[in-house]
């Protein structure tokens, strides 16, 4: 591990009761030892799938104008990666990637995690539709790490896996876009066993497959997938190879979904759940395949 503590321009939604969005990933992402810097794309009352809310979207200006405030004081070069979640406009999207460009010219080094959350509205999760192209057209090709659900892998190739090594070629078309990794944070395929919740990392180095046990819930937890990436892109700050990083985020998250579940909540028990985050007593070993 290294000995710098390192610093997250985090920017996704922020919801003001339960956990979404960067109030699904800042407070874990800090418990395991990174600096947060939460920089809100909404704000909403709650999040979308209790299929109601209040709140709005936050302007697109904001966002250079923040960065700015920051480099004014002269700490954007101590920025070492920009994360990416549930964006409210396309023109956000943009502002990101220009704000990524800024902080490039700090810090060289500073990289990009996108989670390319995408409207589902069966799901619940909804998002403006021309976001849904940004993340296609545009992200996808900035982004050094990405990290989509199966639904939104399927959107970035333009089909549905036929098998698990289907979903293997259509994560590894996507490094062809740029990306150093892809973690699928969550893969859905013909025949993949039902008592299992699975995922996938692959990068130059290979692929990784992990398996850890579905649970029972009476309404899906919402916030997963945004406590995935930034608990993924925490342990590789604080030095961790990627499929350690991946093994850990496993872990970490199980462990939440536990407590969530023994304690029988709608939203993650992530405060309950916090030394648990930091020294999950569960592990998930990542498969070479
Ligand atoms: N071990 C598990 N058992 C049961 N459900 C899980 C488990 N891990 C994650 N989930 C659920 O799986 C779903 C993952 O959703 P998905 O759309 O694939 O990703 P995301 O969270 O990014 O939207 C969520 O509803 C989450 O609550
Ligand atoms: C405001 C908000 N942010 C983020 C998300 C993404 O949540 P998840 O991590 O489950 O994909 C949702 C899902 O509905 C949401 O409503
Ligand atoms: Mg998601």
């Amino acid at each position: 591990m290294s000995s710098r503590t390192p610093h997250v321009l985090a920017i996704q939604s922020h919801v003001v009761f339960g956990h979404a969005g960067n109030s699904a990933a800042v407070f874990p992402m800090r418990r395991v030892g990174v600096n947060v810097w939460p920089l809100n794309t909404v704000q909403f009352s709650n999040h979308t799938q209790y299929g109601h809310w209040t709140g709005q979207v936050l302007p697109p200006e904001q966002i250079p104008a923040l960065v700015e405030g920051i480099a004014a004081i002269g700490e954007l070069g101590n920025c070492d990666a920009v994360l990416s979640g549930y964006l409210g406009s396309a023109a956000q999207g943009r502002a990101i990637l220009e704000a990524l460009a800024r902080i490039r010219e700090a810090n060289p080094r500073a990289i990009y995690l996108c989670d390319p959350v995408m409207g589902l509205p069966d799901k619940g999760c909804i998002v403006a539709p021309e976001v849904g192209e940004f993340l296609l057209q545009e992200a996808a090709a900035v982004a050094d790490y990405l990290c989509p659900n199966q639904l939104e892998l399927d959107s970035f190739c333009q089909r549905s896996p036929r098998s698990l090594e289907d979903c293997v070629d259509m994560a590894r078309s996507l490094l062809a876009r740029g990306p150093k990794a892809v973690l699928v944070k969550h893969l859905n395929y013909p025949g993949k066993p039902s008592d299992a919740f699975e995922m996938l990392l692959v990068s130059a180095e290979g692929n990784w497959h992990l398996r850890r046990p579905l649970l029972a819930f009476p309404r899906q937890p919402v916030g997963v997938g945004d406590l995935t990436s930034g608990l993924f892109l925490a342990r590789l700050l604080l030095g961790e190879a990627p499929c350690t990083a991946f093994e850990f985020t496993a872990a970490a998250v199980h462990e939440v979904l536990l407590e969530t579940q023994h304690c029988g909540s709608y939203e993650l028990e992530l405060v309950r759940a916090q030394d648990r985050i930091a020294h999950p007593r569960v592990r998930f070993e990542a498969k070479a395949i």
